[in-house]
C-alpha cells in the first residue's frame, strides 16, 4: 500500500480585486499517494493554474489545508516546469539543468553525475554546451524537465508544459517524460487541457467543473505501463475513457 503524498482537504482560493470576489476554485478535497501521475484537467478558467500554484507555494489558499510529505529535508518540496519556457537564457544547458544542485550545495562531482545522466535521459547530449537562444522550443522544454528531475523534488508540478509544442514533439516529450517519470518513481501533477495527454500520462484525472472549479469527477486509468501511444489510442479502452471524460467536460464547456 503506496503512502499518501499530497492530501487536500477543502481548499479553495479567492482572490480580491478591488471590491470584487474572485474565485479561482473551491472545496478541493483529494489524496494523491507517491509515485502518482495525476493530470488535472477542466474548462478553461476553471482554477486549475492556480490549484498549481497554490500547490507550489505560490499563492496562499483562502481555505483549507494542504499537506505534503516532506520525507528528505535536504530535497526541496516542489519543482514546476511551466507552459513558456523558464530557463535561464545566460547560461548553458548544463548549467541550466545544474542550478538547483548548485544551490544546494552539493559536491561537483556529484553535480556533474546527476546532470550527465538526465543530459542523456532527455537526448541533450548535443547540446549540452548549447544556450537556450541557439534550441527549439521542443529542446527548451527537454531542458525545464530534465531541470525539474535533476532537483530531485519531492513533488514535480507541471502547467502545460507541452502546449506550445508541435504534435510530434509534443508526442515524443510525452513518451520521453514517462520513462524518465517511470524510472524516477516521483509524485507528478500535470495541467492540461487534452484529454488524450491526460488519459496517455496519468494514474488519475481529476475533471473540474467551470468556473468556480470543483471537482467533477476522479478517474482511474487503469492502462498497463509501459504506455507506448499508437498502441493505446486504438485501443477500446481508450476510446471509452476518452469518451466518458468529454461528455462530462463538454457539459461543462457548453455552460460556461
Ligand atoms: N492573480 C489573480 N488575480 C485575480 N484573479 C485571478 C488571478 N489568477 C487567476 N485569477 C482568476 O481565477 C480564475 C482561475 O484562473 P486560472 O488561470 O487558475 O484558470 P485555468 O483553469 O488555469 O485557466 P486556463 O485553462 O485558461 O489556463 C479565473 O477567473 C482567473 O481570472
Amino acid at each position: 500500500m503506496k503512502d499518501i503524498k499530497v492530501e487536500l482537504k477543502n481548499l479553495t482560493k479567492k482572490f480580491k480585486i478591488k471590491k470584487n470576489i474572485v474565485t479561482a476554485f473551491e472545496d478541493i478535497s483529494l489524496q494523491i499517494k507517491e509515485g502518482e501521475f495525476w493530470c488535472f484537467v477542466g474548462p478553461s478558467g476553471c482554477g486549475k493554474t492556480t490549484l498549481l500554484r497554490v500547490l507550489a507555494g505560490l499563492e496562499t489558499p483562502t481555505d483549507g489545508t494542504i499537506c505534503i510529505k516532506h520525507v528528505d529535508d535536504s530535497k526541496p518540496l516542489n519543482s514546476m516546469v511551466f507552459q513558456e519556457h523558464a530557463i535561464f537564457p545566460w547560461m548553458d544547458v548544463k548549467n541550466n539543468i545544474a542550478y538547483g544542485l548548485k544551490m544546494r550545495k552539493l559536491k561537483p562531482n556529484q553535480i556533474d553525475d546527476i546532470v550527465d545522466f538526465y543530459i542523456d535521459k532527455m537526448g541533450l547530449t548535443p547540446f549540452k554546451h548549447a544556450y537556450p537562444h541557439q534550441l527549439s522550443g521542443g529542446m527548451k522544454q527537454r531542458v525545464s524537465i530534465a531541470r525539474a528531475f535533476a532537483n530531485d523534488p519531492e513533488i514535480l508540478l507541471m502547467d502545460e508544459p507541452f502546449a506550445n509544442l508541435d504534435e510530434q514533439n509534443r508526442v515524443l516529450l510525452q513518451q520521453e517524460l514517462l520513462k524518465i517519470w517511470e524510472k524516477s518513481g516521483k509524485t507528478v501533477i500535470f495541467v492540461t487541457h487534452s484529454i488524450d495527454e491526460a488519459i496517455f500520462l496519468s494514474d488519475k484525472i481529476m475533471l473540474m467543473t467551470r468556473h468556480p472549479g470543483k471537482i467533477k469527477n476522479i478517474y482511474d486509468i487503469n492502462i498497463k505501463r509501459p504506455r507506448i501511444i499508437e498502441e493505446i489510442r486504438s485501443s477500446p479502452q481508450y476510446a471509452d475513457i476518452f469518451q466518458d471524460i468529454w461528455l462530462s467536460l463538454r457539459q461543462e464547456v457548453s455552460y460556461s
